[in-house]
């Protein structure tokens, strides 16, 4: 960074939970000596009035949100803004989170790629009929149909057998349940930087499990739990003997899904089928993720920042030299 360089302005606009969780230290510490500035939005003042900012990144979902956004945007065209609300919305409904998964095309001789099958349970009468739960095998995992980020939208519900169902309140999604040696794959993408970490997933479910009375068991952000301090020492030992999915295989669909999606801040969740090794099924996409529990997320970050930033001022250059040449 030579002195001269000037400085890049990114505004963050964050609930505070997120603000806690994201803006440490470490990354404020490694921004200020790239030359990066993050500053805070205000979210209670007008978006308009805020800046200048060379990018902004948000995790917000409020309409007014939006239409600010948009504002600035047509204010202030050279600003990047990380990542488009529209694209950010096809995350928030657990049905077209994964129909994206099923539009990608990928060709590997010696892995699959999936998604468990799911259907949408809109209302009590639903679930009295039998074609809509028609090809859908027990267990099944409920899952609330919207993913805000708020608490409810992470509560979830291992259901046994159709017994366990009358438990339940829709709307819901039902996925099927797929037994995968109790280990997910977290595959976080950030611009160019994809990687791929394991964590800590619900066991498998013996089929003697099956049918059990009552039937339903409640759960809530089952991954977050691994490997914290005085954590099971047996599940330290599962997590770490798991075989990583290869990296060119994560590598692909990390990047076929940043094309299709049109996101550059997000992670995604994958399993890979205990009955079948060589089948893999995504099980849930996430917009901005917890970053922070990367190693060294301070230099993803720092490097995504400078990535964007660069990228467009070629942009504009390339732009304004083919004007000049017209
Ligand atoms: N179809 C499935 N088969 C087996 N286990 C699953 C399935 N879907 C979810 N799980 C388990 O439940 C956990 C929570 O599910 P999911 O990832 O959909 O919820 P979430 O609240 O959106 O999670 P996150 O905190 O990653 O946003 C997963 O991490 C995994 O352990
Ligand atoms: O802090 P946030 O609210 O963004 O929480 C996100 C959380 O990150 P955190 O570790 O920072 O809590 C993420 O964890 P990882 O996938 O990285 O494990 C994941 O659970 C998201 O779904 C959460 O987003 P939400 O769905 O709740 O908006
Ligand atoms: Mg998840
Ligand atoms: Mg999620």
């Amino acid at each position: 960074m030579t002195e001269s360089a000037p400085r890049i302005r990114i505004g963050y606009g964050l609930e505070p939970k997120k603000v806690h969780s994201f803006i440490q230290p470490s990354l404020v510490n490694l921004c200020n000596e790239r030359g990066i500035d993050l500053v805070p939005i205000d979210i209670n003042k007008p978006l308009i009035q805020q800046g200048p900012f060379d990018c902004v990144t948000h995790k917000l979902y409020s309409e007014d949100w939006k239409n600010q956004l948009e504002e600035f945007s047509k204010a202030n065209p050279n600003t990047v803004i990380i990542d488009p609300p529209h694209a950010i919305e096809r995350l928030q409904n657990r049905i077209s989170m994964l129909e994206v998964v099923n539009e990608l095309k990928i060709t590997r001789a010696s892995e699959e790629l999936g998604t468990p099958s799911q259907t949408f349970i809109f209302n009590s009468e639903s679930l009295s009929d039998q074609s809509i739960l028609q090809g859908l095998n027990f267990p099944v995992i409920a899952k609330p149909l919207v993913a805000d980020g708020s608490a409810i939208s992470h509560k979830m519900y291992i259901v046994f057998s159709r017994d366990g169902l009358k438990g339940l309140n829709p709307p819901f999604v039902l996925q099927e349940f797929v037994n995968h040696g109790a280990v997910i794959f977290k595959v976080y993408v950030a611009g160019e930087h994809v990687q791929c970490v394991k964590r800590r997933s619900l066991p498998d479910i013996p089929d003697a499990s099956l049918g059990s009375s009552g039937g339903l068991l409640s759960f809530s952000q089952v991954s977050n739990l691994a490997c914290q301090d005085g954590d099971d020492d047996s599940y330290k030992l599962i997590i770490e003997e798991a075989k990583m999915p290869p990296t060119s295989f994560v590598d692909e669909v990390a990047n076929a899904l940043q094309q299709v999606l049109g996101l550059r801040l997000f992670n995604f969740d994958m399993i890979r089928d205990s009955r079948d090794a060589s089948r893999y099924l995504v099980i849930d996409i996430n917009y901005f993720p917890g970053y922070a529990k990367l190693p060294d997320f301070e230099i993803v970050l720092t490097d995504f920042f400078r990535e964007v930033v660069c990228q467009k001022e070629s942009e504009t250059q390339a732009w304004a030299t083919k004007e000049s040449q017209e």
